[in-house]
């Protein structure tokens, strides 16, 4: 069954902050990352040397290679692959509590949600689990969340072409749950509409209602 068709690319003019960053700072090598991570050790108070603690670099930057590894990946990528045979199915596509991993750009901390993507297609769908993947990407990353949130719905909007995409981000910050103002059952909302969903209150309140909000259930 030939299902799959390849799209046109989105335009090569989008101001693109989507793609792997290649950024001007060097990236240091193994050693000097291992020797990062003692300083920070000692900085802590502890000594680096002792046993328990010895592999420790290595594995805080093997650790970094799955926090980080959204870098090197071009989220677009995921969404070439599309089905053009949904016999004009063209109503909301929602896939929801998508966990989400990523990292605070402010302090480094751990952010962990869920994300809820839907779009409206227009004659391309896309395999479900790519979502997941585009979610997993930006995620990985340093991140602030209203910039993770408008990022996945921009890339799925320029590249599907659908009639609408809506993202809606429930996270919690480390930096907020375990320091600082110390509130662990704090959490962040946040929602991206485009398109269809930004003109249309009645989607917008159709969708609200098929999400099951809280990170607690
Ligand atoms: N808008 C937004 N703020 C974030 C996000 N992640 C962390 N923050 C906030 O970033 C802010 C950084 O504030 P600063 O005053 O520079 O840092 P700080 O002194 O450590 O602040 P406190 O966290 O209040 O102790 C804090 O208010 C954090 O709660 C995010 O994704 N979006
Ligand atoms: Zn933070």
């Amino acid at each position: 069954m030939d299902l799959l068709q390849t799209p046109t690319p989105p335009d090569a003019d989008n101001t693109d902050d989507t793609a792997p960053i290649d950024t001007a700072a060097p990236r240091p090598g193994r050693a000097a990352v291992e020797a990062a991570v003692r300083t920070l050790i000692a900085a802590a108070g502890d000594d680096p040397a002792r046993e328990g603690l010895r592999d420790t670099p290595a594995r805080v930057a093997r650790a970094y290679g799955e926090w980080f590894s959204g870098y090197a990946i071009d989220p677009k990528a995921y969404l070439n692959r599309v089905f053009d045979e949904a016999e004009g199915y063209e109503d909301t596509v929602l896939l929801r509590d998508i966990p989400l991993v990523s990292t605070c750009e402010h302090h480094m901390a751990p952010i962990t949600g869920r994300v809820h993507v839907a779009y409206r297609p227009r004659g391309r769908v896309v395999g479900i689990s790519k979502l997941s993947r585009l979610v997993d990407a930006f995620g990985r990353r340093l991140q602030l969340q209203e910039r993770l949130t408008q990022q996945i719905a921009t890339t799925l909007f320029s590249v599907l072409k659908p009639s609408g995409v809506a993202v809606i981000v429930e996270a919690r910050h480390g930096c907020m749950t375990t320091r600082g103002v110390n509130q662990p059952h704090v959490a962040m909302v946040t929602k991206a509409w485009l398109g269809d969903f930004r003109e249309d209150a009645e989607l917008r309140r159709d969708l609200l209602a098929a999400i099951p909000f809280g990170l607690d259930r």
